[in-house]
């Protein structure tokens, strides 16, 4: 098996000492592999995501067993060392490709700028470089895009561009936060397209946040799913989506617009609030349907399924 890009082991993340917003997480992404985040809003999705690109503000703490990313400790690496990552080891891609280019300033000038790194290269050999990122992710008249600002694109072919600039930079590691979320379905479906064809092509390895269950559906390998900071399971898709085992991804999917019969008269919801992270046994129990005695006093540890070694599920009840 090949050595993972992200190996993270018992990772927390606290906000202002107070706030814990990732718990204990255990995540492993390895080279050429898709693997997606599900959860609600404020499970911890983004923070995760963050922690791998260095991003955290400086009021959170980051904690843990074993954080590797490329082969770099990230428990131990310092701000220097964390800026260098980004790029060669892991790029994100964001939600609103509007809002991730500088509406001032031309496609092709923030395109160069991201290649600081290679002061020794020619601008002729940079330019070539970018018509080759911009061509390889389906941009028309790539040439001519150098020229154009941010506002003169649609949505879908900026995410394109987006998309284009962090492949320029040669991740290990390519993370989407919401890659789709504001696009049309067609323009999603070339996105995720285009994502899978890199994948295949270049082996980078991807790990995908979305609420949108159809978009993890359709492109990822594994699922993780996150409730109150944690991950509570874990497997291939085809598992998780056909046999989910916590009863918070079944509440999850109960609930997705694509999967409820039609002629339902109303969507359903997971009743409650997500609890404060942290407390003592399973942070789901005062929403859970199947909620036992054992549960509210015990967090519940992980247990793997009979029929599947790759199906991991953090619930007293769900493997039994
Ligand atoms: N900069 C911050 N300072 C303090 N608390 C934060 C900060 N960023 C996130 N949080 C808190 O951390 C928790 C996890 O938030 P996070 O954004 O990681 O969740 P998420 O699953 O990505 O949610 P969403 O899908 O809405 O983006 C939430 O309780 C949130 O309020």
């Amino acid at each position: 098996m090949k050595t993972p890009v992200l190996d993270m082991r018992a990772i927390s993340v606290t906000y202002g000492g107070r706030v814990p917003a990732v718990v204990g997480v255990d995540l492993k992404v390895r080279p050429g592999e898709i693997v997606g985040i599900i959860g609600e809003s404020g499970s911890g999705k983004s923070t995760l995501a963050h922690s791998v690109l260095g991003l955290l503000p400086k009021a959170a703490s980051l904690q843990g067993e074993h954080f590797d990313l490329a082969g770099t400790d990230m428990l131990s690496a310092g701000r220097g060392t964390l800026t260098a990552l980004r790029g060669p080891a892991a790029a994100m891609i964001f939600q609103n490709p509007m809002t991730a280019f500088s509406p001032i300033h031309t496609i092709g000038r923030q395109l160069t700028e991201l290649l600081w790194r290679d002061r020794d290269q020619a601008t002729g050999q940079k330019r070539e470089r970018i018509v080759a990122a911009l061509r390889d992710v389906g941009i028309p008249d790539p040439i001519g895009k150098l020229e154009a600002y941010p506002f003169q694109l649609s949505g879908g072919m900026l995410q394109r561009v987006a998309i284009a600039a962090a492949l320029l930079m040669k991740p290990q590691l390519l993370i989407a936060d919401e890659p789709t979320t504001a696009l049309d379905v067609t323009m999603e479906a070339q996105i995720l397209h285009l994502m899978r064809t890199l994948r295949d092509t270049a082996g980078v390895a991807i790990l995908i946040i979305s609420h949108h269950l159809g978009v993890i559906a359709e492109i990822c390998d594994r699922v993780a799913v996150m409730y109150a900071g944690r991950i509570v399971e874990e497997g291939t898709v085809e598992t998780i989506f056909r046999q989910p085992g916590h009863p918070y991804t079944r509440a999850l999917f109960a609930c997705e617009p694509a999967l409820i019969p039609t002629g339902a008269r109303r969507l359903p919801v997971i009743a409650g609030e997500v609890p404060r992270p942290g407390g003592t046994g399973c942070d789901f129990a005062g929403r859970c349907l199947f909620c036992e005695e054992r549960c509210l006093n015990c967090a519940p540890p992980w247990a793997t399924a009979a029929a599947d070694p790759s199906h991991h599920s953090r619930c007293h009840r769900s493997m039994s």
